[in-house]
């Protein structure tokens, strides 16, 4: 059986819950088949796959476009979309709308919203209607141009506070999950504690109850990638090396073997 968001909810204190990026459906199916718990279609496909240097530029449209793809290859996870920026939190009648195109359209599962004091009423409504709502405190990307930069969140204790305040407005709107981001561990421990629902770490140490990665970052994809992260494989050298070795074939005359080609008799006595 698909897992649900209440299966997640149960995991609290549990096993650790298991969340990786997709933006397609091959990956995807790998990643369910690899036992993944959760797969976000992540605003992160800004940077990753559709070549802009943040999250900003990202449409409600290509998230939608490829959340479908992911839900298409998955049977397992639970598939949740990422509302991209200034898609939700503007007014309420367009952020449903959109919200609800990721269930409707694209088969998501449950959303994610980068959360502030802007989202805590959203995230009610959403929860009422039937959709769905993860979290997203600590460092949002969606905020870089007030942030100046991807540095590490809630360091002191009047932003630290603010956070913990902000998880508790969101758990009690009805957020099924949160995700911290690029916080202490110690205030990540401190919230996981704290909260009901089960708290999913990146960069934000070991005592959250899942953690998740942007899939690229895992298998070595990307020429870059964050501090907290940790390259599980090196998918780029043997991209690199497929592409070295399908150049050659073809400058060396080596592909096209026999093998790959085909001749129709029939036209034997014309040429
Ligand atoms: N490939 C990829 N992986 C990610 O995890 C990711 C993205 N892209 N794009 C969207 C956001 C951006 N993220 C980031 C990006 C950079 C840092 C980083 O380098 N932080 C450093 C320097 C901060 C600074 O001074 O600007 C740090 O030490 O905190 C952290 C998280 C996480 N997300
Ligand atoms: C890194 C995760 C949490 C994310 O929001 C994304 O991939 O867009
Ligand atoms: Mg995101």
């Amino acid at each position: 059986m698909a897992l649900t968001v209440q299966d997640l909810r149960a995991r609290k204190g549990g096993e650790p819950i298991t969340m990786l990026t997709a933006y397609d459906a091959p990956t995807a199916e790998l990643i369910d088949e690899g036992g993944v718990d959760v797969i976000l279609v992540g605003d992160s496909m800004g940077n990753v796959v559709l070549g802009y240097d943040s999250t900003l530029p990202v449409t409600v449209d290509e998230v939608a476009s490829r959340t479908a793809a992911v839900a298409r290859g998955v049977e397992e996870a639970l598939v949740v979309a990422d509302m991209p920026f200034l898609s939700y939190g503007t007014d309420r009648q367009t952020s449903i709308e959109n919200a609800g195109r990721m269930l409707k359209e694209a088969r998501a599962d449950a959303i994610k919203l980068e959360s502030g004091e802007h989202t805590v009423e959203l995230t009610e409504r959403l929860h009422q209607l039937g959709i769905p709502v993860m979290a997203h405190l600590g460092l949002t990307p969606q905020r870089i141009n007030e942030l100046g930069g991807y540095t590490q969140q809630g360091a002191d204790p009047e932003a630290a506070q603010e956070i913990v305040d902000l998880a508790r407005a969101h758990e009690e709107a009805g957020a099924f999950s949160l995700v911290l981001e690029h916080v202490p561990a110690n205030l990540a421990a401190t919230i996981t504690e704290e909260l009901e629902i089960p708290t999913i770490g990146i960069g934000a140490g070991p005592e959250t109850d899942g953690q998740v990665l942007v899939f690229n970052d895992v298998v070595g994809l990307g020429e870059w990638s964050p501090p907290f992260a940790e390259q599980f494989g090196d998918v780029r050298a043997e991209m690199e090396s497929a592409i070295d070795g399908y150049v050659d074939a073809v400058s060396d005359e080596e592909f096209p073997a026999e093998e790959h080609s085909r001749y129709a008799d029939e036209l034997d006595d014309l040429y």
